[in-house]
């Protein structure tokens, strides 16, 4: 990590610390306390570094975001626990529809970057297959659209549901305070977006990366754990382990480890919010690889195996049924075709994505 002072150029930027500085892409480490606690002097220099790195790399890591590490470790171990129950458990709480987005999705069922001919699909995910099962949970009172949660199992999946229903929550205010700090940073009001966000039609979705053989990925180059991808939403909140792997791609096209800092999250803008702001905001492409090879990372210790990897992606949302099209200021207003996307409604766009992929 190196300081560096953006002061000189941006006076009202503070000094951030880079998580990330390689074949031009940046992303820094941002303290986001002062934007949830302090002046509006505060507030507005943490705006433009928010917005800045939104602008630029597209990605950020957040430290001090008012989510307490217990809480996320309590998520972690809550997730362990899930993907530790017999394979017949999870699949009697099956992912049954890009409407619904909620349940649990086998290793092989999602491949991130498939071919759009359909006829390939198949095909691609039975040769490289994503490596990786997750447990997706939605808003939880959407008629119609229930979670598939384990409570009915055991008490243990009673907690589960206590636990996710709660760390939900705290993201869904996480996204409103991010999004007020976007709104400041582009020249908005600062509520600009509140009731856009309101409804928290967000998607908490739990990783787990099994533990895979090294040399799984020495006899496929191809093999990854995630397939490349952009997030489709506004926001994501993006919680890791110590293991690595994550990559996000450069602008000289190369991928950079995106490597973990404790105790921080690590913020990516969606495609739905760089077609918001008519691609101001970059919506960056990102992968999930094998760990890189240093010890710190368990990687490299001598065994035949990776460990598992587990991470916890909330993906968040502009309101189901928001009309999204160019904000204010981000194009010219006489020159209808200055905008560069008509617009849709957040739920037709995320259903079309989401057929794409499943
Ligand atoms: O597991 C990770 O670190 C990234 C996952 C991801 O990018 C996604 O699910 O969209
Ligand atoms: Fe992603």
């Amino acid at each position: 990590m190196s300081e560096m002072d953006n002061a000189s150029s941006q006076p009202q930027r503070r000094p951030v610390i880079t998580a990330v500085d390689k074949d031009d892409l940046v992303i820094p480490v941002i303290e986001f306390g002062p934007f949830l606690t302090g002046t509006p002097s505060d507030r507005n220099a943490v705006a433009a570094s928010v917005t800045n790195a939104f602008k630029t790399s597209g990605f950020l890591y957040l430290r001090d975001h008012g989510i307490p590490f217990s809480t996320v470790s309590q998520v972690f171990e809550s997730s362990a626990r899930f993907f530790a129950r017999p394979q017949v458990q999870k699949d009697s709480l099956g992912w049954t529809s890009p409407q619904s987005n909620r349940g649990y999705i086998k290793t092989g069922q999602e491949k991130l970057n498939l071919p759009t001919d359909t006829t390939d699909k198949d095909t691609a995910k039975r040769v490289t297959p994503d490596l990786k099962e997750t447990m997706e949970i939605g808003r939880d009172d959407v008629d119609g659209l229930p979670n598939r949660w384990p409570d009915n199992l055991d008490d243990e999946g009673k907690e589960f549901k206590k636990v996710m229903q709660s760390f939900f929550e705290k993201c869904k205010a996480l996204h409103t305070e991010v999004m007020r700090a976007i709104a400041i940073g582009m020249n908005l009001p600062e509520h600009y977006f509140d009731n856009y966000v309101d409804a928290g039609d967000n998607n908490l979705r739990l990783l787990h990366y099994p533990s895979v053989p090294k040399d799984t990925f020495k006899q496929n180059p191809g093999q990854v754990r995630a397939g490349e991808h952009s997030d489709y939403g506004s926001i994501t909140l993006l919680f890791q382990d110590q293991r690595g792997g994550l990559q996000v791609r450069s602008p000289k096209g190369t991928f950079v480890d995106a490597t973990p800092i404790a105790d921080t999250v690590v913020v990516n803008a969606g495609d739905l919010l760089a077609r918001w702001s008519n691609d101001i905001i970059k919506s960056t492409r990102h992968r999930v690889v094998e760990p890189p090879k240093t010890v710190e990372a368990g990687s490299d210790d001598g065994s035949d195996s990776y460990p598992a990897r587990y991470s916890i992606a909330y993906f968040c949302n502009p309101n189901m049924n928001k009309f999204i099209e160019a904000l204010p200021g981000t194009f010219e207003e006489e020159l209808n075709e200055s905008k560069k996307y008509p617009g849709i409604t957040t739920g037709d766009y995320l259903v079309q994505r989401l057929t794409a992929t499943i």
